[in-house]
């Protein structure tokens, strides 16, 4: 029997937008802001909710972002094993800290922390797929054998999240070229594009290898 996890995932396949084409008018409802101190920063978090699927998506925002001039920024899918449990299969954490740091080190920047846990899959086929990685396959490999594109994300909700705090024209820390014109399509300006390369390991090695042969990652030392 599928899972709840495996029928959201494939239904969101058929809406999404995989090639980051706008899809006109996507909702999402802003709801609240706090502080939320940080090792390097005090920054504000703000939550917003998919009326649709209920998701709550995060922003951090630190400084005037709203003021016109590009904001320093990173749209970040969510990685619970990597951002929370100190995995390093991935990079994910270690992205997450560099740009937090990067964005307090500049006093101004925005951090888009979309609940899209292992690229759109949802957490338990990721470890389904990391189960699958154990035995030899590579994280294309593995989403494809469970069923799924090798990625499922949709950088759409990342307009209305965006026209929430007035910013237009961003400098985005990423080594992901589909993010990129993904959110061009959605009428941004992207001015500059930061690569965000840290913590090479042992153990993500064949993972950020995998990520540039395949999913064409601008990444240095990639194969
Ligand atoms: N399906 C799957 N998802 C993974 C795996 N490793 C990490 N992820 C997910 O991949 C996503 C990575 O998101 P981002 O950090 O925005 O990464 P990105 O597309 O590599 O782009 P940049 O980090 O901006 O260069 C997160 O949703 C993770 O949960 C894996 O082996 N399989």
């Amino acid at each position: 029997m599928q899972s709840q996890t495996d029928a959201d995932a494939r239904r969101s396949t058929n809406a999404a937008d995989v090639d980051g084409k706008p899809v006109a008018g996507y909702q999402l409802d802003y709801v609240t802001s706090s502080k939320l101190p940080t090792p390097w920063a005090t920054f504000a978090i703000h939550v917003f909710v998919d009326p649709g699927t209920g998701k709550e998506h995060l922003a951090l925002t630190l400084g005037d972002v709203g003021s016109g001039a590009p904001v320093l920024a990173r749209v970040h899918s969510e990685c619970l094993t990597g951002d929370a449990l100190f995995s390093q299969r991935c990079d994910c954490g270690a992205q997450l800290e560099a740009s937090m740091r990067a964005i307090a080190e500049e006093g101004r920047g925005a951090i888009l922390y979309l609940r899209q846990e292992g690229r759109g899959i949802g957490l338990v086929n990721k470890i389904r797929a990391y189960n699958l990685q154990d035995a030899g396959a590579d994280t294309v490999e593995a989403n494809e054998r469970l069923g799924f594109p090798a990625d499922m994300r949709r950088y759409d909700l990342c307009k209305p999240m965006l026209d929430h705090f007035g910013i237009f024209s961003l400098r985005l820390m990423t080594n992901n070229p589909r993010k990129v014109r993904a959110l061009e399509r959605l009428g941004l300006r992207v001015e500059e594009r930061l690569p965000l390369q840290v913590n090479r390991n042992a153990h993500n090695e064949a993972y950020l290898s995998t990520k540039a042969v395949k999913l064409g990652h601008w990444l240095k030392g990639g194969q």
